[in-house]
């Protein structure tokens, strides 16, 4: 379980997000909004990576602000636009997020053979496609043991053979770990092989369950 406590959030003095307290349940939710409403922003402040008033607290135990270390070892983020040094290798990428997320050995070969890209992962990330680049992000959100998964904008560029796969590993984190999971976008979620889905709005400044 998430709890969002007090929760504020600004750029150059203009709030963008306020929250006053917010739960988030086990499970697969939609969050849903406008282009500039505030979904990337919400999703990185629960990911730990920007800054924020509040605080936000995992399973009653974890607080980001005092240990943040271990809350980001099992809270997984994939940016809409993911951004790695080009130099590196897929492969490269994935032992580094292994070790950062105390991952199973060979736990990525499941996810690599299933997305088809075994061919290019030991090639360096400066010749991956916007859809390559993706992809590689979706794999290491869900390295380790993950007790929440963050998924901004996962189905841009994604091809349509690659969302059910992506949509699979989704329902089997959840069957099996009792995840949260969180994707966003600016669409109606279009139904799939997903078991239940909840929606979070993010609108007006604040977010809010859409039951
Ligand atoms: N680094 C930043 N500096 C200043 N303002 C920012 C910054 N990042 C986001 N904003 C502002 O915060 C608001 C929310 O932006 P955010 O990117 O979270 O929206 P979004 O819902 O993800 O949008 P989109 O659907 O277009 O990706 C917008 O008004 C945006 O202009």
């Amino acid at each position: 379980m998430l709890q969002i406590e007090n929760f504020r959030k600004s750029y150059n003095y203009h709030v963008v997000l306020q929250v006053d307290t917010f739960t988030i349940s086990p499970g697969i939710f939609w969050v849903r909004g406008s282009n500039g409403s505030g979904k990337s922003t919400f999703l990185k402040a629960l990911a730990g990576i920007t800054s924020f008033e509040g605080d936000i607290i995992l399973n009653g135990q974890l607080t980001i602000k005092k240990q943040s270390v271990a809350y980001r070892r099992i809270v997984n983020f994939a940016e809409a636009e993911p951004i790695f040094p080009e130099f590196l290798t897929g492969i490269e990428l994935i032992q580094l997020f292994k070790t950062a997320k105390n991952a199973p050995n060979h736990q990525e070969d499941f996810y690599l053979e299933s997305m088809n890209m075994t061919s290019y992962v030991d090639q360096p990330v400066s010749t991956y496609s916007s859809g390559m680049l993706k992809k590689l992000s979706l794999v290491l959100a869900f390295l380790g043991q993950p007790t929440c998964i963050l998924l901004d904008e996962p189905l841009t560029t994604l091809d349509v053979e690659s969302l059910p796969i992506l949509y699979s590993w989704i329902a089997s984190q959840c069957h099996q770990q009792g995840a949260i999971i969180l994707l966003s976008s600016h669409q109606v979620f279009e139904g799939g092989i997903l078991p239940t889905v909840r929606e979070i709005l993010v609108e007006h400044t604040t977010i809010r369950h859409n039951s």
